[in-house]
């Protein structure tokens, strides 16, 4: 079984990147969504990605955004990956020619299946719980949500923790895991000893 891979996402400070890049992260995400509190500016956001060393992936979020704003953005930060968390259809998040992942709000009701195959270009799929404000909430939702045997690449997000990510990890045995309210101190400030404590749960599911 491969290595879970692990995204630090909502990343404000250069201090965090860091960390993050020194635990271990295979890709840490910045959000582009103005009513986010890890909103990120433009300027900031290419000194955040300037930061990264190669073979570390800088995402992207963003949330039903204007397209002519989406390509302000991509024309100065040097994003690998989008993320697309919003109501995005797959045309909406193809027209950028850059890979992607859609987020899937999951509450009770979702055919995962059925939403998968509504984007079928995305390189995989994000699973995040059903909150206002579209996400980063801290809020867990019912991973028994997804399907048995899912065929297509999984980030499993929402509420992950130093303490359940490895529980997370082998219940699921996801692609990827995704963490934001987990690590942080505060909305924003991300917290050393909590992503390196995180990245060790998830090493120790992977056995
Ligand atoms: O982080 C935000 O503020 C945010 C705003 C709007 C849409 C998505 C947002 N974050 C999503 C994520 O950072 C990731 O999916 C994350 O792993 C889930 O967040 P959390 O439950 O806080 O770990």
């Amino acid at each position: 079984m491969s290595r879970t891979r692990i995204k630090i996402c909502g990343l404000t400070r250069p201090e965090d990147v860091l960390a993050a890049v020194d635990a271990g992260a295979d890709a840490v995400g910045f959000v582009f969504y103005p009513p986010s509190p890890r909103h990120v500016a433009v300027d900031q956001a290419a000194a955040l990605a300037a930061l990264l060393p190669p073979f570390v992936t800088a995402v992207g979020l963003f949330v039903n955004a204007d397209e002519a704003w989406v390509r302000g953005v991509l024309d100065a930060v040097p994003l690998q990956l989008l993320q697309f968390h919003g109501e995005e259809g797959e045309a909406e998040c193809a027209r950028y020619g850059r890979p992607w992942i859609k987020a899937a709000r999951m509450r009770p009701g979702i055919d995962l299946i059925e939403f998968s195959a509504s984007h079928p270009g995305a390189r995989g799929i994000l699973v995040d719980a059903f909150v206002d404000g579209y996400g980063g909430a801290g809020e867990v939702f019912d991973w028994a949500l997804i399907p048995r045997g899912f065929a297509r690449p999984l980030v499993l997000s929402g509420g992950l923790t130093p303490d359940n990510v490895g529980e997370a990890v082998r219940r699921v045995r996801p692609w990827a895991v995704d963490v934001s309210s987990g690590v942080e101190s505060a909305k924003g400030i991300k917290d050393a000893r909590l992503i390196t404590a995180f990245i060790a749960g998830v090493r120790n599911a992977d056995g």
